[in-house]
């Protein structure tokens, strides 16, 4: 892979910004990569580790002179993080974020980007529950999506050279209009952490009842919930206080779904549950089909599992 940018700069070095610094050294796709991050600890520790070519002290510090500047703070700071660095961006550079949350992201940073400069937001869809400059790994975005939302009079070229920087990182590049993004996500990733957050949230209500037997006993269900309630508390605010029209709409129709499987178990409609587990597991295959579950175990599909 050969270069796509001279200087790229990263703000906020946590998980998706380390993970973005690895992949494009691994691929040779910037000539320097300054990093800039709040806490003093932050930068020691990314300077300890190598992680930027160069960790400056102010943001303005590492943005100046950069070709593309990437906002990797959590969707709540994005604002403040853009009116800091306005002054100084380069004429013709692009700004990009790579927030979980697109429509608010657009609406508060684009009256910050000054003219001659290109902002066209993006959102990996790739993650951990990890967080933190220590957390970030090459391969994270190795076959994952990465979405570009362009907004109105975005340069083609500005975007073309963006997409190059994603696929050298590893994604698949898709575009989508903000709206529909805060939507697709609201069902993909936001409700279900925000029922994550609530299923280990009952699991410690009950905790005086059942000792540390939730621990103990955990089967992979409850695991995989307690993974993603692990996840970055500041992160996730912000997420849901950012997208609540979209969050909003998917939980009240999850609701309405739950109330009527509730009804079926207290009934006793067994058909009513057999159908539904039956189109959902059609919903599971698809996804495995479509070689999108690159962590899911291969279960002998087509033998014992058809
Ligand atoms: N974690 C995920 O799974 C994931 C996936 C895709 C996108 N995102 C998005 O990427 C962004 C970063 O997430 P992350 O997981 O890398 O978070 P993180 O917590 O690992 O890192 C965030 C970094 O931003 C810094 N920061 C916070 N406020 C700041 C400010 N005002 N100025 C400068 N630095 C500041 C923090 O100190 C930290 O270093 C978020 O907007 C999130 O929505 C996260
Ligand atoms: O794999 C995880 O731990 C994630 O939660 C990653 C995940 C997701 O929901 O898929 C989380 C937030 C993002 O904005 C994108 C990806």
């Amino acid at each position: 892979m050969s270069q796509v940018y001279d200087r790229v700069a990263l703000i906020g070095l946590g998980l998706i910004a380390s993970s973005m610094f690895w992949a494009i050294k691994r691929a040779g796709l910037a000539g320097e990569v300054t990093g800039y991050a709040r806490s003093e600890a932050t930068r020691d520790t990314a300077r300890r580790i190598g992680l930027c070519d160069r960790v400056c002290d102010t943001a303005k510090e590492a943005v100046e002179g950069a070709d593309l500047v990437v906002l990797c703070v959590p969707v709540g700071a994005m604002e403040a993080v853009a009116q800091e660095i306005a002054p100084v961006l380069k004429p013709g550079a692009t700004v990009t974020d790579v927030g979980s949350v697109k429509r608010h992201v657009i609406q508060v940073v684009s009256p910050h980007i000054p003219k001659g400069v290109h902002f066209i937001p993006a959102h990996p869809l790739a993650g951990t529950e990890h967080s933190g400059p220590e957390s970030g790994f090459a391969e994270l975005f190795d076959n994952r999506w990465s979405l570009l939302v362009p907004v109105e009079g975005s340069d083609p070229h500005a975007i073309a050279r963006l997409r190059a920087l994603w696929e050298g990182m590893g994604a698949n590049v898709d575009e989508m209009d903000a709206d529909h993004h805060d939507l697709v996500l609201a069902v993909t990733s936001h409700a279900p952490h925000l029922i994550a957050y609530t299923m280990v949230g009952v699991a410690d209500d009950l905790r005086r009842v059942t000792d540390s037997e939730v621990i103990k006993y955990s089967a992979a269900g409850f695991r995989d919930f307690t993974r993603i309630a692990a996840s970055d508390p500041t992160m996730w605010r912000d997420v849901f206080l950012t997208n609540k029209d979209a969050t909003l709409e998917i939980l009240g129709r999850f609701t309405e779904e739950l109330f009527a499987l509730q009804r079926a178990i207290r009934t006793g409609d067994g058909e009513h549950l057999f159908d539904y587990f039956t189109r959902t597991r059609a919903i599971r295959r698809g996804i495995i089909d479509a070689g999108q579950d690159t962590d899911a175990p291969d279960f002998g599909r087509g033998k014992a599992n058809p």
